[in-house]
């Protein structure tokens, strides 16, 4: 049984990760840390964890963190997993990280859509940690970068069509909406209930969100260019949930039936992708609770241009589910131990 520390458990990505882990057979969560609650147990904070996880939540001293794992996963704000994971790195435990921290290869990137980054001598050994990308430099990684959820979704979106050279890189649009979960679980007006319950709106508008340089440094790693998008994230009044809207323009002429077969082949070995027949459209309510990625495809002929459809649960592929997937990797586990049949019919 391995050891396993989750540094942020009073967090909305804390409490998927115990969730997850409280099914996975291989592992047992030993350690669960929280500043403003430490001393209570997670399942006082949680009561669905009562009688399945009632340690007691403990502040973050890295040093008695690491002593009591085997691997740690960084489930706090960018800027503060930071300050910890090198401790970490250095006690010899492998890290899972949740935050953006270590997701951007270009320090100077970094800085220019977060902060100065404290430790960008860990950037080059960090594995973007989407398995559908990079299996096999996350299986001999010590540090792996959790990927954001929009980026998830939009990048296994497009990852057939780049791949393939079927379309103009420079053309691509990405409308993603978020349930309110992807927002944390920390007091923000932004987040009230009166505030999101009754609209679906915009924000981040024109370039500016901070998951565009992400999106754009893996699709320009697919594309063998640089890649350029027009991303508009978008609040809707759901609790969890992603769905990503991607359009783009087709380098020659394919159709639906075509674009279908291509996907499919694509992820045909890929446990938690799901691209679905012509014609079929994916739901966030079909992917709920699950680690699934599902994805549908078409050509407008009359506009010329692919739509690309992906849906993700953010919590779960999309942050602690992807996370685990990334953990069965390094450990040498199987992929799917512990993700199998999570998702929830409605
Ligand atoms: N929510 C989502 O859908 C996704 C989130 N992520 C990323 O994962 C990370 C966690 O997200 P999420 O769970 O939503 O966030 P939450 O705000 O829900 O939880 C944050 C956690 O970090 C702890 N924390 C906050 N500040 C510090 C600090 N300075 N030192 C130590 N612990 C601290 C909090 O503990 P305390 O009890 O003390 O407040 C809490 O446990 C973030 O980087 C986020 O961007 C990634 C993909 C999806
Ligand atoms: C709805 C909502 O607010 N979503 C968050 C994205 C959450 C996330 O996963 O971002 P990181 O992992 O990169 O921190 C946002 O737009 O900032």
């Amino acid at each position: 049984m391995k050891r396993i520390a989750v540094a942020g458990a009073s967090g909305y990505t804390g409490l998927e990760l115990i969730r997850l882990l409280d099914r996975h057979p291989e592992v047992t969560i030993t350690c669960v840390t929280s500043e403003q609650s430490a001393g209570k147990p997670v399942s006082d904070l949680f009561p669905s964890l009562r009688e399945r996880c009632d340690l007691l939540l403990e502040p973050l001293d890295p040093a008695t963190v690491a002593a009591k794992a085997d691997l740690v996963f960084t489930a706090l704000p960018h800027q503060s997993a930071m300050v910890v994971v090198p401790a970490f790195l250095a006690a010899g435990k492998p890290v899972v990280d949740l935050s953006a921290d270590y997701r951007l290869h270009d320090a100077a990137v970094y800085g220019q859509w977060y902060e100065p980054h404290k430790n960008p001598e860990l950037l080059p050994e960090a594995v973007y940690g989407l398995p559908e990308l990079r299996r096999e430099a996350i299986r001999s990684a010590r540090l792996v970068a959790n990927p954001g959820c929009y980026p998830t979704s939009i990048i296994l979106g497009l990852k057939p069509l780049l791949a393939a050279g079927l379309i103009d890189p420079a053309s691509i649009i990405a409308d993603s909406a978020s349930g309110v979960s992807g927002a944390g679980r920390s007091a923000k007006v932004d987040s009230l209930y009166c505030e999101v319950n009754e609209g679906y709106k915009a924000y981040g508008v024109g370039g500016v969100h901070r998951h565009t340089p992400e999106i754009e440094q893996e699709l320009s790693l697919l594309a063998g260019r640089e890649v350029v998008i027009t991303f508009t994230p978008h609040l809707v009044p759901m609790d969890r949930g992603i769905l990503s809207t991607i359009y783009a323009t087709p380098l020659q002429k394919v159709t639906t039936e075509e674009l279908a077969t291509l996907y499919a082949e694509t992820y045909r070995d890929e446990p938690f992708v799901r691209p679905l027949p012509a014609g079929r459209f994916p739901s966030t309510a079909f992917v709920r609770g699950s680690n699934f990625c599902d994805i549908g495809v078409t050509v407008d002929s009359r506009s010329n241009r692919i739509i690309v459809i992906s849906a993700i649960d953010n919590l779960v592929k999309g942050a602690s589910g992807q996370a685990v997937q990334n953990m069965n990797l390094l450990c040498g586990y199987p992929e799917t131990l512990g993700l199998e049949g999570l998702a929830l019919y409605p």
